[in-house]
């Protein structure tokens, strides 16, 4: 299995007035080429955050705190000028940001935004990028024809997604990062879309990452997943081995909170307290005070991530042998 992707020690700090907010902290995460990972985690982890640090385009006063590394293909993003960072923003690696379908131009057509992204970063004729265009708009199932020729506000939400999905394939990119694709989407039609991107990994094996708080979707697609909690990567592993050996407490929690994966409602248990201030977050583990397993070492040391073999990852203290013997309960 080969590395497309290496996020190494990467964080990502925002000034603001009542002090500094580590959205990303010290985040170190492998992707591998031709799978789906997917990235969990409650609204406010830091899955935005760590998304948009991938293409350098973190918001405003958002700043990626020296030291990180993303390593695609073993180049690191983060030292290329702007000039060359052009050169893998849509040819290399697209990104569907949340509510992209906002991100279109209300007053050009769907073919001229077409054109106008393609020739930024390439050349071809007019009529080459119709016919690349209308093969991927009628991919995402939209009717090529009509679409090019409307404006956003005539296509519905659902459908402004897959155009938006459809120009990140443009340039046949070898990665696609999907941040909460389907937001403010309804059900069926983001069970439509999720459906259209398993189809592509079927038909093309690209690369994707996505982030999503939805537990139940990522089940049913991804390859491999990483549960973020408060700014970290907490636990990470191979689909199965998460969701029948899960070892994070808050992966357990979210996975018993996802409706969908359990036949009895009445078993659904949400995870009690609430995610910490990410301004000043707690001591020790960040997840100890909403922890029924957390001893007096969660509460003062930060764990790091262990190995536990078959890539499965996991940063908590009842794993660690210094801290059980200390007197912490064993999950198992
Ligand atoms: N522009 C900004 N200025 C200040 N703080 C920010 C900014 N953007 C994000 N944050 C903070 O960074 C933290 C992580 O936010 P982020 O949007 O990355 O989380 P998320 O997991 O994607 O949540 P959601 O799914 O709700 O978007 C939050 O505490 C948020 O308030």
């Amino acid at each position: 299995m080969d590395e497309i992707l290496q996020i190494r020690n990467l964080s990502v700090e925002f000034y603001t007035r009542r002090g500094v907010l580590r959205a990303v902290d010290s985040v170190s995460l492998d992707v591998y080429k031709n799978q789906i990972t997917a990235v969990v985690g409650e609204s406010g982890s830091g899955k935005s955050t760590l998304a948009s640090a991938i293409l350098n385009v973190v918001q405003t006063p958002g700043i990626i705190v020296e030291g990180s590394e993303i390593l695609f293909e073993g180049v690191d993003l983060l030292k290329l000028s702007e000039e060359e960072m052009r050169k893998y923003r849509w040819n290399e690696i697209a990104m569907v940001f949340q509510a992209a379908q906002n991100s279109l131009n209300p007053v050009v057509k769907i073919k001229d935004q077409i054109l106008e992204t393609y020739k930024a970063h390439r050349s071809a004729t007019d009529q080459e990028i119709y016919e690349r265009a209308s093969k991927l708009l009628d991919y995402v199932r939209l009717d090529p024809e009509r679409v090019l020729k409307s404006y956003p506000h005539e296509l519905s939400g659902g459908m402004k997604q897959r155009v938006i999905i459809a120009l990140s394939l443009l340039l046949n990119p070898k990665l696609l990062i999907l941040d909460e694709p389907t937001t403010a989407l309804d059900v069926i039609t983001q069970a439509y879309i999720f459906d259209i991107l398993v189809q592509l990994h079927k038909d093309t094996g690209i690369t994707m990452l996505m982030f999503t708080h939805d537990v139940a979707i990522v089940a049913k697609i991804a390859d491999r997943l990483a549960v973020m909690y408060a700014g970290k990567i907490v636990e990470v592993g191979d689909i199965r081995e998460i969701f029948y050996n899960a070892k994070h407490p808050y992966t357990r929690g979210l996975l018993n909170a996802a409706p969908s994966l359990l036949d009895d409602v009445s078993k659904r248990k949400a995870i009690k307290g609430l995610p910490p201030d990410m301004i000043s977050p707690p001591k020790g583990c960040r997840f100890h005070p909403r922890c029924s397993l957390a001893n007096e070492y969660c509460r003062e040391y930060e764990p790091c991530m262990k190995d536990l073999g078959n890539k499965h990852l996991v940063a908590c203290h009842l794993y660690d042998k210094e801290a059980l013997k200390d007197g912490s309960a064993d999950v198992n």
